[in-house]
């Protein structure tokens, strides 16, 4: 084995390309110690964004090598995406590279490459595999320590089996330090999370949908020193629900492995929480709350839960041929008022992102103190209504939704101009006496991304609403739902906290989402 030297690699393009964040650790600081041979037929090489593997005898065991011509000499060389790296060790003479192979468009499973190596500079064996490392990591802490919460409900009843399937091989090639604990009951992952020794583990990783991670912060948030378990613990989502959402934002897929992929390659991401108060309740939002149509539509038809994902569908349908609205008051803290300021702030904000290397951590603090939540600053549904508040009465409203996210649902972009930890909600709201085919196609406006500019929508951020629903017209109550969740159809306030939540993302910074039609400016 020799090592030889080569040109610096430029981490501006490994950076543009994989968007993995670089971090100034030891092993960047090694000399440019790029190729590693490991005999004389087998080099490994750090690319710009890939290890690539020469080794000539793959094209002695290739299909391809006819009575010793080479048809293709490019067999030889293999690149492997510093992203798809798991782990890689050297064991005495032994070099292991463990990374996530591709095996189809959706999906990725552990696969290795094994070495014996000539051991001559153990050492500088020792060096290389740290750089290798360090560029598979970047910014992102290797070998998390990981409490796994299975939904055995979740998605059907598929949870348990896409977990020892998908999950667990690709968490065990890279060496993460994993606790498995099945939910036992509605509420166990909320008191597993009230329990939980924030000092002990890096990550909470549900594989569910996304009820188990809205009872995960909500557990967190029940604990003594929330605030300080809501920032060292990330919450984050292993897809295996019906409603993914979670996994699509900060992943960007609801693969169960490819987002098992993310997750060991995320960086610690802040995410606004929303404080929803009713009656007594305080409860933690992390997805969306909504009245009206969508609320309907979404928790207004578990009745049709036979129906899959048809019943959101038929839903929707349903009501626009009633022509149903939802006659409520409404009282917001609004921040930006339409929708060319909001796409204005998203632009100034995701590229002031971007321009920052770092994923931002800590830029408001809540935990200064050991006392539980932030305290709320416009108070609860039953306090006097904050004076600059703007009021509202709908008596034709069709929607009421409002978004700290962007994707409810795969190719649902609902809220593009929304950002992980901007102190904002992004809210829409859509008259209900629109006719039946402007309804219908702004249905399929989300689907194909135009939602945004529709005219009828109205879109604002926001740092604060009251909504108080009127009785429906034909004396039967609607729907609220928080976090796809069923509430009680009362009155309720909102109040968003700036990155009171932690999460893990590939970027540390945007939602894997385009953001509000083009960049201005
Ligand atoms: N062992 C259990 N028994 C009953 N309910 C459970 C159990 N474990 C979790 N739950 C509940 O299941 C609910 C839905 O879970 P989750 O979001 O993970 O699945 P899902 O497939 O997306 O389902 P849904 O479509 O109902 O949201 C959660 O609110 C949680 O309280």
């Amino acid at each position: 084995m020799f090592v030889t030297m080569a040109p610096s690699i430029d981490e501006g393009t490994l950076l543009a390309e994989r968007n993995i964040l670089s971090t100034t650790s030891n092993a960047s600081n090694i000399s440019t110690t790029s190729t590693l041979h490991v005999s004389s037929d087998v080099s490994l090489t750090l690319g710009t964004d890939s290890l690539i593997i020469l080794d000539e005898e793959i094209i002695d065991r290739s299909p391809g090598n006819c009575c010793g011509l080479v048809l293709n000499d490019s067999r030889a060389t293999r690149a492997i995406p510093f992203y798809n790296i798991l782990w890689a060790e050297l064991v005495k003479s032994d070099l292991t590279i463990h990374y996530a192979q591709r095996i189809s468009a959706t999906s990725v499973r552990p696969a290795y490459h094994n070495y014996a190596i000539d051991v001559q500079d153990t050492a500088q064996a020792e060096q290389w595999l740290a750089v290798l490392l360090d560029r598979a990591y970047g910014a992102a802490k290797p070998r998390k320590r990981i409490k796994v919460l299975v939904n055995p409900f979740g998605g059907q009843g598929k949870a348990q089996k896409l977990f020892a399937r998908e999950i667990e091989p690709v968490l065990a090639a890279a060496r993460c330090d994993v606790d498995v604990e099945r939910t036992a009951y509605g509420g166990h992952a909320a008191d597993i999370a009230e329990a939980l020794n924030p000092a002990a583990w890096d990550v909470v990783a549900c594989c569910s949908g996304d009820g188990v991670p809205h009872e995960v912060f909500n557990g967190l948030g029940r604990k003594p020193d929330a605030a300080r378990a809501l920032r060292d613990v990330a919450v984050v989502q292993l897809p295996c629900g019906s409603g993914n959402a979670l996994s699509l934002n900060m992943n960007g897929t609801a693969s169960p492995s490819l987002a098992t992929l993310a997750v060991v390659k995320g960086v610690r991401t802040p995410l606004d929480l929303v404080s929803v108060t009713q009656g007594a309740d305080r409860t933690l939002s992390f997805l969306s709350q909504s009245f009206g149509m969508v609320a309907d539509c979404d928790v207004g038809t578990e009745h049709m839960r036979w129906m899959g994902s048809a019943r959101f569908t038929v839903g929707f349908l349903t009501r626009i041929l009633g022509k149903c609205v939802y006659p409520c008051d409404i009282a917001i803290g609004v921040e930006h008022a339409d929708k060319d300021a909001v796409r204005r702030a998203y632009w100034d904000t995701a590229r002031r992102k971007h321009l920052d290397h770092l994923p931002e951590e800590d830029e408001e603090s809540y935990i200064e103190s050991d006392l539980g939540l932030p305290p709320l600053r416009f108070g609860t549904v039953n306090d006097p209504l904050p004076d600059d508040w703007r009021t509202e009465s709908h008596d034709h409203l069709g929607t009421f939704y409002c978004g700290n996210m962007a994707y409810m649902a795969p190719d649902a972009n609902f809220f593009p101009a929304a950002l992980p930890s901007e102190g904002l909600g992004d809210l829409i709201t859509i008259p209900g006496n629109i006719s039946r085919t402007a309804a219908l196609s702004t249905l399929l406006s989300v689907e194909n991304g135009t939602f945004f500019d529709v005219p009828h929508v109205n879109y604002r951020k926001v740092t604060g609403y009251r909504i108080t629903p009127r009785a429906c017209e034909k004396g039967e109550d609607g729907h609220i739902s928080v976090d796809g969740e069923k509430f009680p159809f009362e009155p309720f306030q909102a109040e968003v906290h700036k990155g009171l939540g932690t999460t893990l993302s590939r970027t540390g910074r945007v939602y894997e989402a385009s953001g509000p039609g083009d960049s201005i400016g």
